[in-house]
């Protein structure tokens, strides 16, 4: 089940500036900077309200924000939704012929289990699918 939206991914070429500007524009500071070498994304979080701002840097040429970049420039990247349990909703997924990036949840940031839809499934939007991971 899709709980909510969880956030927005905006891919920045400078992410010290893009946080600068995004806490003037939000008018609040964000809550954490996350580096996640499995992506080679480095991360800023904004809480606004109930849902999230990503802000996303790549870390290497072959980060898949930097290549976005270099294509398309600074934007939404993608949209994020919650899920109650990723793997079902894979599942579910891949049966009604969507066709998702990754064969098994993988770990991402803020402290979630990730998986992606690829935007030609999904009407041109690159979909994140995000579970939390609860604390043992
Ligand atoms: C750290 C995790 C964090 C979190 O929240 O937990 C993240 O959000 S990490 C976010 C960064 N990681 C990813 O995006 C992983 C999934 N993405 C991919 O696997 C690729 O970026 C992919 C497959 C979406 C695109 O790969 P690539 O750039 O190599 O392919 P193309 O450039 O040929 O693109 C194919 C086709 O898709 C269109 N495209 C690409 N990116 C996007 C996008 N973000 N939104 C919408 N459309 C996108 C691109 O324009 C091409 O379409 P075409 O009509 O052929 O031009
Ligand atoms: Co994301």
């Amino acid at each position: 089940m899709f709980v909510n939206l969880e956030h927005l991914g905006l891919a920045v070429q400078d992410l010290q500036s893009a946080t600068e500007l995004y806490t003037k524009l939000l008018g609040v500071a964000p809550y954490k900077h996350e580096h996640v070498p499995s992506e080679a994304v480095d991360t800023v979080f904004f809480r606004v309200g109930g849902a999230k701002v990503e802000l996303l840097a790549g870390t290497s040429p072959d980060s898949a924000i930097t290549k976005y970049l270099s294509k398309k420039g600074e934007g939404i990247h993608h949209v994020a939704f919650e899920v109650a349990d990723i793997r079902a909703e894979m599942l579910r997924l891949r049966e009604e012929g969507f066709v998702l990036l990754n064969d098994e949840p993988k770990l991402g940031a803020d402290n979630k289990l990730v998986c992606f839809v690829h935007p030609k499934s999904a009407a041109g939007v690159l979909v994140e699918l995000c579970q939390e991971i609860l604390k043992p």
